[in-house]
């Protein structure tokens, strides 16, 4: 089962999720999606292959109000699990994933992949790969 958090303020993370949802599902796998609103930690810590998605935020930052306490819980529980990160971002350069890419890695966790997409995604190639890595995990 590859289980999908996210959160998106205004559609383009959750149009990400939907097209990793679409290639995992492609690749054979069960998917479950969900937002970060409606779960709580120890349910994600639980699951067997977790992808996260959070656009680029503050100064580079994930959004501040529900997804960094989150991910600041969730990264005490995520050692040696299956974990991909993804999200859309506007003016940057990325900065924001390498970021919590590292938070993920300095965590324990084993990192199966990471998709960045500037703004809307479109058939992303990013997408596609994340979900075939976390149909494959
Ligand atoms: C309050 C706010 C802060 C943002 N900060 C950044 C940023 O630091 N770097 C960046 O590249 N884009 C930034 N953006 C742009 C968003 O990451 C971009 O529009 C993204 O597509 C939004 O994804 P969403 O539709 O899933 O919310 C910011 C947008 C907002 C509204």
């Amino acid at each position: 089962m590859v289980t999908i958090v996210y959160w998106s303020g205004t559609g383009n993370t959750e149009a990400m999720a939907n097209e990793i949802e679409a290639a995992a599902k492609a690749a054979g796998a069960d998917v479950e999606k969900m937002l970060f609103d409606d779960t709580t930690v120890d349910a994600v810590a639980g699951k067997d292959v977790i992808l996260l998605g959070c656009p680029a935020m503050g100064g580079e930052e994930l959004e501040e109000t529900v997804v960094e306490p989150f991910f600041a819980e969730l990264s005490g529980k995520l050692s040696g699990k299956k974990v991909g990160l993804f999200g859309s971002y506007g003016w940057g350069t990325g900065d924001w994933m390498e970021t919590w890419k590292q938070r993920a890695l300095d965590a324990g966790a084993n990192l199966i992949g990471t998709a960045i997409v500037n703004e809307t995604p479109n058939n992303s190639e990013e997408c596609k790969a994340l979900g075939e890595a976390a149909a494959k995990a």
